[in-house]
């Protein structure tokens, strides 16, 4: 079968997220969980299910670009697109007019990510997988023919598939940023602590940097609930300059972080290789990804050893296509893979992608694990299964980005209930 593609749609979908400060942090006080939200129809009656993850206002101008791009899938065939992967990744990024707004980065390519990623799912429906089982497959047949650019760093020799069995069987393991977001309250933080170590995590991020008093105090707090033993990480989604994240940081060193995440700048290659030269006496190493716009990008922070631990996001990249050869060059240069996951979608999404690095990449647990955030999931129609504290492998087939459409109505926005409540709810108190 074809599966030609005769529709592509796109919606709005948001959370009210920030009424509780769920997903807040130093810089953004104030997240709504949101998703442009993509179906591709094909006339077989087979769909493609994607998104990309955003904060809310906003969320209408990836939805413009993906309409600005749709007329570049409809029409075309999985099998036409598939067949020449990388050819169709580049009329989706190169286009002569569009491609003026990025190339590969910002809104553009958020709304190729979006299309992408429905792609996939498609595709692995269309076949009858989850997507990270197509991917595997992929490689033991080698057909692995989905990058551009970056060839001159990426290692040829793929591992095995011996790690497939120890996954079906104990998940990947992952690491919780529910218990301290920014904008909780220390007896919140307390609470959620002692409920995530009842329920077997280990392993814990916190939200820093607004404020090095409330850090210290913070910091303490979560260490003294989880223990010299577990592991923690620190935050601060950008908020400082270099100079002030080495000295904010090393005041945090008591506390024993693993890493500390986007401490400034997510354009700032050089500023993160010297925060990482700073910190390494200290143990503490540098993590980014979430907004690091494109695998050059990525290719640079490697080549620079600014950064010790790659979080690679689902939706950020250009799907699986450039997410795969990020994967492939942390590999070559030995540094470990920690997807950044959380938001509306992403660990849904990125746990595929994890779990082919651990059985085609990198065949190591060593330091790496996968974001995980308790919220949303039971929008999804194939929502991710933990178990005490591992991702177990997703079996239906799919990307696993499918939403249920009662959810999608009530968040569309702005004419979903939810939001018609918050806007009548605003009415009134004006
Ligand atoms: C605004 C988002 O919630 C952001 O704080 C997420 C993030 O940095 C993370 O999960 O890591
Ligand atoms: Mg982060």
């Amino acid at each position: 079968m074809l599966h030609k593609i005769t529709n592509l749609t796109v919606r709005d979908v948001r959370f009210p997220t920030s009424l509780e400060q769920h997903g807040s942090d130093a810089m953004h006080t104030d997240p709504d969980y949101s998703a442009a939200y993509v179906v591709i129809d094909t006339d077989c009656g087979l769909k493609g299910f994607g998104l990309t993850f955003t904060l809310g206002k906003g969320t209408e101008i990836v939805v413009c670009a993906v309409e600005a791009l749709a007329g570049l899938v409809v029409g075309k065939s999985l099998q036409e697109i598939v067949s020449d992967f990388r050819g169709f990744y580049r009329l989706l990024t190169s286009d002569s007019q569009m491609r003026w707004l990025g190339p590969e980065k910002g809104v553009t390519h958020l709304a190729t990510a979006a299309v992408l990623n429905a792609v996939w799912d498609l595709w692995a429906r269309a076949e009858g997988k989850p997507l990270w089982k197509l991917l595997v497959d992929m490689v033991s047949h080698r057909k692995y023919r989905c990058w551009i650019y970056v060839l001159d760093v990426i290692a040829r020799e793929i591992t095995g598939l011996i790690y497939k069995d120890q996954m079906l069987r104990e998940g990947y393991p992952a690491y919780t940023t529910s218990c301290a977001w920014l904008g909780y309250s220390d007896q919140q933080l307390k609470q959620l602590c002692t409920d995530a170590l009842k329920s077997g995590w280990t392993k814990f991020k916190v939200k820093v940097g607004a404020d090095l008093e409330d850090d210290i105090r913070r910091c303490r707090l979560i260490r003294q609930m989880i223990g010299a033993n577990n592991t923690l990480m620190i935050d601060a989604n950008q908020r400082w300059d270099v100079a002030e994240a080495i000295s904010w940081v090393s005041r945090l060193a008591e506390f024993k972080p693993l890493w500390i995440e986007e401490p400034t700048s997510p354009d700032d290659i050089l500023g993160h290789a010297a925060i990482s030269k700073a910190l390494a006496p200290l143990g503490i190493g540098v993590a980014t990804g979430e907004q690091c716009h494109n695998r050059v990008m990525f290719k640079q922070f490697l080549q620079a050893s600014a950064l010790q631990f790659v979080q690679i996001d689902s939706c950020r990249l250009g799907s699986v296509n450039e997410n795969l050869a990020v994967l492939l060059m942390a590999h070559k240069f030995q540094v470990p893979v920690c997807p950044h996951a959380g938001g509306v979608g992403l660990c849904e999404l990125v746990q595929h992608l994890i779990l082919f690095d651990y059985v085609c990449v990198s065949g190591s647990l060593s330091h790496r694990m996968c974001e995980y955030v308790d919220h949303l999931h039971e929008h999804f129609t194939s929502p991710v299964v933990i178990h005490d504290a591992h991702y177990m492998p997703p079996k239906d087939p799919g990307y696993s980005c499918e939403m249920l459409e009662s959810s999608v109505q009530r968040h569309q926005y702005p004419e979903g209930d939810v939001w018609k409540l918050a806007q009548e709810r605003q009415n009134n108190c004006v």
